[in-house]
């Protein structure tokens, strides 16, 4: 089954009309203004979110923003101060966690060391009662759905960080459960592995068809997982939206710069008109869409993807600047260069292979900024 159908994420709590049925259909997790606080420390500053069925939702965001302190609330580790948690429609706030029937999969794998990858996988069915026919056949076919046929009577020692990881994903899909969470589950493994399974989550997950909400501070990770991805910054949302959406169109400064890798940079604001902005960066004069509704104000920021900047004119509208080289590194399929603007602000590029030539250290390189990937996002101060 395929569960990949595009529905839009809402950043606010309200059901909308399955179009299917004509009735309101009862979204996969919904959390309606969750706080909470460690003494002083606001982790979870109103959150509202709304997943609906089956789509696979990835919190991105630096360390200490609230990504783990939402799976606890949500897993009912933890209780927030206010807010209520609601999965498939039913109000789970106020219920312990083994009520919720979550399955769960975290970075230290948590398998019950002596016991066989089998019997990890059997182990919520059991303590679900399910009659032992049921179980074995359960466990066979969950042993298949993550390629580990053969290795079902080996101990979590005799498997490898990655097999290891495939048990966890079972054990914890076995009972099929309808929210899936998964908190840096692939943090221990090296990066090709990281990679590998990720790939391998988003087919499990298409498979097994919960709803799943995935926490990383790996960009990567998320592009190759998510159908959404929350960005959180400071205990709030800052974005969601889908990983396009957010690299073409950032909302924030911080969004281009934390998921985008983006320069983010001050211009002046010489003109708004509905969602463009006219600003005045490095001496030129551009028209830029805008990443969300701005106020008329005398400073922008612009969010300048690395790859917007080229030796050649590109794009409708290439802004020409004169730039003084600060530094430059070779990377086999291009160059990173390091550059500045007569006003002193500093970008990071990257340029074609053949720009190298044209471009010396602490010389001036005329380049041209394809304004169509630039956003204006708001002025941070
Ligand atoms: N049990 C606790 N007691 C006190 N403060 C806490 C506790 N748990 C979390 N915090 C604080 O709440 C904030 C959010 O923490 P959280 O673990 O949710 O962040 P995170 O985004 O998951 O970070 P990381 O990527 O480092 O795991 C942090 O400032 C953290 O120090």
């Amino acid at each position: 089954m395929n569960v990949r159908a595009r529905k839009e994420p809402r950043q606010q709590a309200a059901a909308r009309p399955d179009p299917a049925s004509g009735t309101a259909a009862p979204a996969g997790l919904e959390l309606r203004g969750l706080i909470k606080r460690f003494g002083g420390t606001e982790a979870l500053r109103g959150i509202d979110l709304v997943a609906d069925r089956g789509n696979f939702v990835t919190v991105l965001g630096p360390s200490g923003s609230g990504k783990t302190t939402i799976l606890r609330v949500v897993a009912g580790f933890l209780a927030a101060d206010l807010g209520e948690v609601l999965i498939d429609g039913r109000d789970v706030t106020r219920m312990p966690p083994a009520a919720r029937e979550i399955g769960m999969v975290f970075q230290n794998y948590a398998l019950f060391p002596h016991m066989t990858a089998a019997d990890n996988i059997a182990y919520g069915l059991k303590m679900r009662r399910w009659p032992k026919a049921d179980r074995d056949r359960r466990v066979a076919e969950m042993l298949t759905l993550v390629g580990l046929d053969e290795l079902g009577g080996r101990l979590p020692r005799e498997l490898s960080g990655g097999q290891q990881q495939r048990v966890a994903v079972a054990r914890a899909l076995a009972f099929r459960p309808q929210l899936l969470l998964m908190d840096e589950p692939l943090g221990a493994l090296d990066r090709e592995l990281r990679m590998r399974m990720a790939v391998e989550l988003r087919r499990l997950h298409q498979e097994a068809a919960a709803t799943t909400v995935y926490v990383t501070h790996d960009r990567e990770e998320a592009l190759t997982l998510s159908d959404w991805i929350v960005i959180m910054h400071d205990g709030r949302i800052d974005a969601v939206g889908t990983a396009e959406e957010l690299y073409t169109r950032p909302r924030t400064g911080f969004v281009a710069s934390f998921f985008g890798g983006h320069n983010v940079a001050e211009a002046t604001m010489v003109g708004l008109t509905g969602d463009r902005a006219r600003a005045r960066f490095a001496g030129c004069d551009m028209e830029v869409a805008c990443g969300q509704p701005l106020e008329r104000a005398e400073r922008v920021g612009l969010s300048i993807p690395e790859e917007a900047l080229s030796l050649e004119p590109a794009g409708a509208a290439p802004a020409r600047l004169e730039l003084h080289v600060l530094d430059d590194l070779y990377l086999g399929n291009g160059v990173r260069v390091t550059v500045r603007t007569d006003d002193g602000v500093t970008l990071r590029a990257i340029l074609p292979r053949d720009a190298r030539e044209a471009i010396r250290h602490g010389g001036t390189v005329t380049a041209y900024l394809d304004t169509t990937l630039v956003a204006a996002v708001p002025h941070d101060r």
